[in-house]
């Protein structure tokens, strides 16, 4: 790890300790423990404000930015969106519960997933969510009934699978033609028939998210050209014209000095002048743009912190052994993804590095954070960072070997608070029923 790699959100103060928005690593795990999950609001707001200049800056004239929730979603997360007034994206009751608890504006929140459970639909129904992302025909029923019931007409985008390959890993990739996501298109012309007679029902749009971690602009070209044709073919067909397409989310973002992000700027603007063109071409009314990002939104804002509790040397590799993995972080174990590490109690040190792989301490041969880094010397005691780990961490943890979630806290600035407090024992044990009788079904 190179110092001139140090993200622009972080500084290094006169005894060599990291800080993030001007506040030190140091204090945060001594005021909050570790592992800890970091998240910088300031980075938080940046990002999004990228998207919605890059729009702007293109000439888009209608967008939509729903952060996809899946990739962190918290009450505060919830505040931080809402004020910078875009949408939200969820994929379960258990987000939309969230964003409904935060009183986050229901006309921006779209609701997508494979398998929507009618409890999940009603509550979006009843709850006036702006949109439903249909996946399946099932779906469709499901939602016709739930819109009658209550007297309401659901405004609902198609996930078409575009049979589009995002060359990303195989876990990621979601718009290939064998994929489990969507309606695949030989079936479109069918639904689209029967949507015309169900009242409850109101067809905006078009949907399609092809991957996560997609590293080309090229791929988002391609699907707005697949979007069009059907678009196109649905005007002749079925004499209808359709207002909006939904391309998801995906842009890529580094993990590690090693990999690069995808440039915002010039995704959105490749996009909006696909658009662009090929409404021209096909002379089809200019369709609002959406987007669902959600790593490249939340990623780069995360950093987390652990301790460093337990050194040891095999033949051929030396372990440091952190407080948090694949419990905080499965990311590693399950894609291989790669992160990079600081020292942030010896940001100062320049000459005594080795080569250190950094295990986690779930008992899995697989919990590895880092295989083999350059690192300063580690002594136990040290305090690790590990960035670019707002994405996918918190969200996809769990209590395995009965490890507790770590804490989150916001800095901002100088400033720091806590957004959600760390797990207790009690947690693991609050779902649990000792005294309960047997019963027999009748
Ligand atoms: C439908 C949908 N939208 C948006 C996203 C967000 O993806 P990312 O966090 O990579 O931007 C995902 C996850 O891949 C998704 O499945
Ligand atoms: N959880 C994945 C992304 C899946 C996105 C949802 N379709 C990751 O960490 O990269």
């Amino acid at each position: 790890m190179h110092l001139q790699d140090l993200p622009e959100n972080m500084s290094i103060d006169e005894q060599g300790i990291l800080k993030i928005s001007g506040v030190s690593c140091f204090d945060l795990a001594k005021n909050y423990g570790t592992p800890l999950l970091v998240l910088d609001e300031i980075e938080i707001k940046n990002n999004i404000n990228k998207f919605k200049e890059a729009f702007f800056k293109s000439g888009s004239e209608s967008f939509f930015i729903a952060y996809a929730s899946k990739s962190f979603l918290n009450s505060e997360l919830c505040k931080i969106i809402n004020e910078e007034k875009i949408g939200i994206e969820v994929v379960s009751g258990g987000e939309l519960y969230i964003a409904l608890k935060n009183n986050f504006p229901v006309e921006k929140i779209y609701f997508n997933g494979n398998n929507k459970f009618n409890e999940e639909i009603e509550m979006a129904i009843k709850n006036d969510v702006s949109t439903i992302i249909v996946d399946n025909e099932e779906e469709l029923y499901k939602i016709n009934r739930i819109s009658k019931r209550f007297g309401k007409k659901t405004r609902i985008l198609l996930r078409i699978v575009p049979g589009i390959n995002p060359n990303t890993h195989k876990y990621i990739s979601t718009g290939q033609v064998d994929s489990k996501f969507g309606i695949h298109l030989e079936n479109l012309d069918s639904i689209v028939k029967k949507i015309k007679s169900f009242n409850g029902l109101e067809l905006c749009g078009i949907h399609a998210h092809i991957g996560s971690q997609i590293s080309e602009p090229m791929y988002y070209v391609n699907l707005i050209e697949t979007l069009f044709e059907l678009l196109v073919s649905l005007r002749k067909k079925e004499n209808i014209i359709l207002g909006e397409i939904d391309i998801g989310g995906g842009f890529g973002v580094a993990h590690s000095s090693n990999e690069q992000s995808m440039d915002i700027f010039d995704v959105i603007n490749k996009i909006v002048n696909q658009v662009e063109v090929i409404s021209k071409k096909h002379n089809y009314p200019k369709p609002k743009i959406s987007i669902e990002p959600g790593r490249s939104i939340i990623s780069t804002a995360g950093t987390t912190l652990y301790t460093v509790g337990a050194i040891k040397k095999s033949a051929s590799k030396k372990y440091a052994i952190v407080d948090g993995g694949m419990a905080d972080n499965i990311r590693p174990s399950l894609y291989n993804a790669k992160y990079q590490a600081y020292v942030a109690n010896k940001m100062k040190e320049t000459e005594d590095f080795e080569k250190v792989t950094i295990a986690g301490r779930a008992c899995e041969s697989g919990d590895i954070l880092i295989d083999e880094i350059f690192l300063p010397r580690l002594s136990i005691g040290d305090l690790l960072a590990i960035p670019f780990t707002g994405d996918y961490t918190y969200s996809m943890s769990s209590n395995y070997n009965g490890f507790l979630r770590p804490a989150i806290v916001l800095v901002n600035n100088g400033k720091n608070k806590l957004i959600t407090r760390r797990e207790t024992y009690d947690d693991l044990l609050s779902r649990d029923i000792t005294k309960n009788d047997w019963h027999i079904f009748d």
